[in-house]
């Protein structure tokens, strides 16, 4: 099994300002994705010391500007510095969204132009694992967050867990745990009430040997005073590479 690599370019919260939107990094055999790109994705990629040239595409979770709303800026730098269409994997749920209401206003110059003019759109379909690079597989798993808003989170190479924001769902957990996922990264409202995402409360109710597999993200700017605070579970922390294997 080839070594997979993850790197938060950023690990905070929609509001946060010490950290930069929860946007990933995955690496795995010579190639590499970002896996959300927010409104900060743009500068935490680039404080990370990586262009846009150098990933070979990008996978959405959710419709929120904290993990689409540098997308934009994406397509326009491959199209007008790079001259090629990066590989973009989107669950086939948010597709026409992504396009319609957050992507055509900034990018469409012409009528013809679609979210093809840009992207090399890969859809990824529900329950089904798709290989997007070597070393590199996932899964999407719809997850619950916002009533009525479709959002997805993925499991990377059958053994990693990446939350999109999502409410606690403990039956979720359980499952992945038996299903022998060996760590999960999981999005953690530090404050109640958790309302569209997990609370630190909601995690700790979680039964030790689950805990050590959970390392938070998507937090706010006061995350330090809560170090120690955590049970089992640690922290993501910004820009650090983790090996997945
Ligand atoms: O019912 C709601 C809907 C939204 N929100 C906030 O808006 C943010 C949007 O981005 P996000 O999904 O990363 O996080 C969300 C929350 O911080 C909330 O607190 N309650
Ligand atoms: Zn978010
Ligand atoms: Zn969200």
């Amino acid at each position: 099994m080839l070594e997979m690599r993850i790197q938060m370019v950023g690990t905070g919260s929609a509001f946060a300002k010490r950290y930069f939107n929860n946007n990933a990094l995955i690496e795995g055999d010579g190639c590499r994705f970002m896996l959300d790109c927010g409104v900060t994705g743009p500068t935490a990629l680039h404080k990370a010391g990586i262009t846009f040239g150098e990933l070979d595409g990008l996978l959405i979770s959710h419709i929120h500007a904290d993990h689409v709303g540098g997308v934009e800026e994406y397509a326009f730098q491959m199209k007008f510095i790079y001259g090629r269409k990066p590989l973009l994997y989107v669950p086939e749920p948010l597709i026409e969204t992504l396009w319609e209401n957050t992507l055509r206003g900034g990018l469409q110059q012409e009528e013809s132009q679609t979210l093809d003019s840009y992207f090399q759109v890969v859809p990824l379909m529900e329950g089904k694992e798709t290989d997007i690079g070597p070393g590199i597989s996932v899964e999407m798993i719809r997850t619950r967050h916002m009533p009525g808003k479709a959002s997805f989170s993925f499991l990377l190479n059958g053994r990693f867990f990446y939350s999109a924001d999502m409410v606690f769902d403990r039956p979720l957990l359980e499952q992945l745990d038996e299903r022998g996922i060996e760590i999960i990264f999981h999005d953690c409202q530090l404050h109640p009430p958790g309302q569209v995402h997990a609370t630190l409360e909601e995690l700790l109710t979680l039964p030790e040997r689950i805990q050590e597999k959970i390392r938070l993200m998507h937090y706010g700017d006061d995350m330090e005073q809560f170090i120690g605070s955590t049970g089992r579970m640690s922290f993501v922390e910004q820009n650090r590479i983790y090996s997945l294997d």
